[in-house]
């Protein structure tokens, strides 16, 4: 058995670090679901010898989960759940100790978010249509228990370029019985007209109370605030980010220029030139939604103006949160 840590993550963690990096897995509440399953799988399969031993090599796996997405701090945060909860003076207790965090919070997670959407679906009205960017399991959460309580609810589903991942929330949402209206992102000012909620949701919230969302965001927020829409955003608390209590800001994913333009199309625009390097694409995943522009932020312990969330940040956080495997 070698020394290192890193050598000895088992092949399932990198599979779904893979998964993660590649989006095969995505979504900021799943991201955190698969996380803290990976770091049991590793716990399980470790053939540690000594508790130092495996307390390494458990950081280590946390490491290469947390270095493939950079923006939803759901993922740092289900594994300082995780780790922080890693007790015990044998392999054997730490094992269990960490099998034990992994699903408890993988339960608690599915818990919360079907709170969540309770408290969500107070905002919705019966006959009310929504407009969604993305998907996002947290806000389709309110969706759905709004349709539990016997309400109608329509929907208007962006398409969300690059990935198209509307096309997810509206399979979702018809499997459901939801009447979906798609449309490509540049429509949505003209369909705000007939819509009563914006309902995104988050993948990291900062201190001041900012979304970072997927790309598009914010510009749906701004037209919608013009239009007199409100702007709900669901995001579980696994979605704040504590390192934004001290002043860091969120780091924005840049991804894959080949989300954007497949190569045939580039090659029509350079004619053919595989060397024009002033032919630039860039494709951030993400942008940040001011705060002044939201108006509530529904989590499971309640729905906040983004204002007054700094003081729940501190309340699950405190103010002094380091690095997952430190
Ligand atoms: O946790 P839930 O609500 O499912 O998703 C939260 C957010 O995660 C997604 O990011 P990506 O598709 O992983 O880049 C979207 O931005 C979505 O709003």
């Amino acid at each position: 058995m070698t020394d290192e840590p890193a050598e000895r993550i088992v092949p399932a963690v990198h599979d779904t670090a893979e998964d993660i990096a590649s989006m095969e897995i995505r979504g900021a509440a799943t991201i955190a679901d698969a996380a803290a399953g990976a770091l049991a799988t590793q716990a399980e399969a470790s053939t540690a010898e000594t508790p130092e031993a495996f307390e390494a090599e458990l950081k280590a796996a946390a490491r290469r989960l947390y270095e493939t997405r950079p923006t939803a701090v759901s993922l740092p945060n289900a594994l300082r759940f995780v780790l922080w909860d890693m007790e015990g003076g044998s392999v054997d207790a730490l094992r269990e100790s960490v099998a034990e965090s992994a699903a408890g919070f993988q339960t608690d997670l599915a818990e919360a978010q079907d709170r969540l959407g309770r408290i969500g679906a107070n905002r919705l009205r019966d006959g009310d249509v929504v407009m969604t960017h993305c998907h996002s399991t947290d806000a389709l959460s309110c969706v759905k228990a709004a349709l539990d309580q016997g309400k109608d609810i329509s929907a208007v589903v962006k398409e969300t370029r690059p990935r198209k991942q509307g096309h997810i929330t509206a399979e979702q949402l018809r499997e459901w019985g939801v009447p979906v209206t798609l449309v490509v992102d540049n429509a949505a000012r003209r369909y705000l007209e007939r819509v009563d909620h914006v309902l995104v949701g988050a993948d990291s919230i900062a201190a001041d109370g900012s979304v970072i969302n997927k790309i598009g965001t914010s510009g749906l927020a701004v037209n919608a605030r013009d239009r007199g829409v409100p702007i709900m955003v669901a995001a579980q608390t696994i979605k704040l980010h504590p390192g934004t209590l001290t002043g860091h800001t969120v780091e924005i994913e840049n991804r894959d220029e080949s989300e954007v333009l497949e190569d045939a199309e580039r090659d029509r625009i350079t004619g053919g030139d595989p060397d024009d390097a002033d032919l630039v694409v860039e494709n951030p995943a993400f942008d940040v939604t001011p705060p002044r522009y939201v108006d509530a932020i529904v989590t499971e312990r309640g729905q906040f103006p983004p204002e007054s969330i700094v003081t729940l940040m501190r309340e699950l956080f405190g103010t002094d949160v380091g690095e997952p495997w430190e």
